[in-house]
């Protein structure tokens, strides 16, 4: 799914692209959690209490932790989404967009990956800080501004290539008049394991 600037270099050692395999795998969305419950009956199970987050996630994940949350920025950039992101988000085929993967940990654990696909027109004004982030969490930024509004909730299946990638993701547009961001939350297993 990452476009080609965000493929791992071939010559890292071996405990380090163990690493890159905790990557996001292709990913079939559907518009509700009932529509994927058809396809794969565990989005019914453990998974679903945090499909169905509806505030910050980071919130909610905050409120998981025994001491501590953090993230981790995988990769941030300029990049091209893919054809269905460009669609979902109704901007250019090919036109590049700030692109933000990162790591969602509790206690110490990764728990979720998060993917975000920022359009040029979202970087604007205000929006410049979103450039900025680093670690902190782009919820604090969405929630703190009455502007932002989520869209419906989508749910995900994964095309899980390696052990520990995840089989469970949630996705929504948030808006803001015009603009749009898509932002992936991609369950890992030990989170509701
Ligand atoms: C959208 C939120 O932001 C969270 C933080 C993210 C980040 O820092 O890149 C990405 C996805 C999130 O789950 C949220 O807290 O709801």
């Amino acid at each position: 799914m990452p476009s080609k600037d965000f493929d791992p270099p071939q010559k890292l050692p071996t405990a380090d692209r163990a690493q890159w395999d905790l990557s996001i795998p292709a990913t079939d969305w559907y518009d509700s959690l009932a529509a994927a419950g058809l396809r794969n009956p565990d989005v019914h199970g453990p998974a679903r209490h945090w499909l169905q987050v509806e505030g910050s996630f980071t919130r909610a994940l905050q409120s998981r932790c025994t001491n501590s949350f953090h993230v981790e920025v995988q990769h941030e950039g300029f990049a091209v989404p893919t054809l269905e992101e460009a669609r979902h988000l109704n901007i250019p085929i090919r036109q590049r967009a700030w692109i933000r993967e990162v790591r969602l940990c509790g206690d110490g654990t990764p728990w979720v990956l998060a993917r975000t696909v920022i359009p040029l027109s979202c970087l604007e004004g205000r929006g410049r800080r979103l450039r900025h982030l680093g670690n902190r969490p782009l919820g604090a930024y969405l929630f703190s501004s009455p502007d932002w509004q989520r869209g419906p909730l989508e749910t995900g299946l994964c095309q899980r290539t390696v052990q520990g990638q995840p089989e469970i993701a949630r996705r929504s547009v948030f808006h803001h008049d015009d603009r749009k961001l898509l932002v992936g939350e991609y369950l890992l297993p030990v989170l509701y394991r």
